[in-house]
């Protein structure tokens, strides 16, 4: 469950998000508007990455104020670029690094990080220099390194960007395959189809919030 309460968020002299208010308990919620509208900073806010200037954050029960540490350990976060979130030189070693870190032993490490890389397509890739990955591999990649931990919830901004239709399809599908609950923010509109919710920003507010049939059709007459 994710819920913004009045949220308010100020960058520089800008008024980013004028005042957020959802519950947000479904599976798969999309979020789409103008570029600028607000949709990566209302990401951002999910797992305290940012907080907001005012109002508040509330995700797994807990507030993203005060308990930024444990709400990341349960929210994935998936950003645009990959290679802001390439950390190691191989690809198996990349999606290693947080299992890691997280204590288990090298055999359990190894066989998750397979699973995972065989399961989103690059299991022929393990050994492979992360950075000279083509750039929707690397988005398969930050992909893999995310989903290895297992997060409760996950947020993904902009995931099919670098993506071919193949390569598109195939995350549209895994979406609708993961049992955790995922927000998604997008220009790929066919990507949120049978989502459960789609809410529209425009200018820091949402000015639509329903079905994507409902909530596209309304962002398409905003774009018109
Ligand atoms: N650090 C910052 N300082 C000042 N303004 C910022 C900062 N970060 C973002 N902004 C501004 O906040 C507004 C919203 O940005 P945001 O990235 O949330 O929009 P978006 O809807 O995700 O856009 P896009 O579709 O282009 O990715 C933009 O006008 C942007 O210039």
């Amino acid at each position: 469950m994710i819920e913004f309460d009045e949220v308010h968020m100020r960058l520089g002299e800008r008024e980013v998000l004028r005042g957020i208010t959802a519950g947000l308990p479904e599976r798969r919620v999309g979020v789409v508007g103008a570029n600028g509208s607000g949709k990566s900073t209302l990401a951002r806010l999910i797992n305290g990455l940012a907080l907001p200037t005012s109002g508040t954050v509330r995700v797994l029960g807990l507030d993203t104020r005060r308990q930024a540490a444990k709400i990341r350990r349960g929210v994935g976060f998936l950003f645009t670029d990959p290679d802001a979130q390439i950390v190691m030189p191989t690809v198996a070693e990349d999606v290693a690094f947080s299992l890691r870190r997280k204590g288990h032993s090298r055999e359990e490490v190894d066989r998750r990080v397979r699973a995972v890389l065989d399961r989103y397509g690059l299991g022929g890739h393990a050994d492979h220099p992360a950075h000279q990955l083509s750039g929707g591999q690397k988005q398969l990649l930050a992909l893999c390194s995310v989903m290895v931990l297992e997060p409760q919830i996950l947020v993904m901004d902009e995931p099919t960007t670098l993506l071919d239709l193949r390569h598109s399809r195939q995350v549209a599908e895994l979406l609708r395959q993961m049992p955790q609950q995922v927000l998604v923010v997008s220009h790929d509109l066919p990507l949120l189809a049978g989502f459960d919710r789609v809410l529209v920003l425009d200018q820091g507010r949402i000015v639509a919030d329903g079905s994507p049939e409902e909530a596209i059709g309304y962002y398409r007459k905003l774009m018109a």
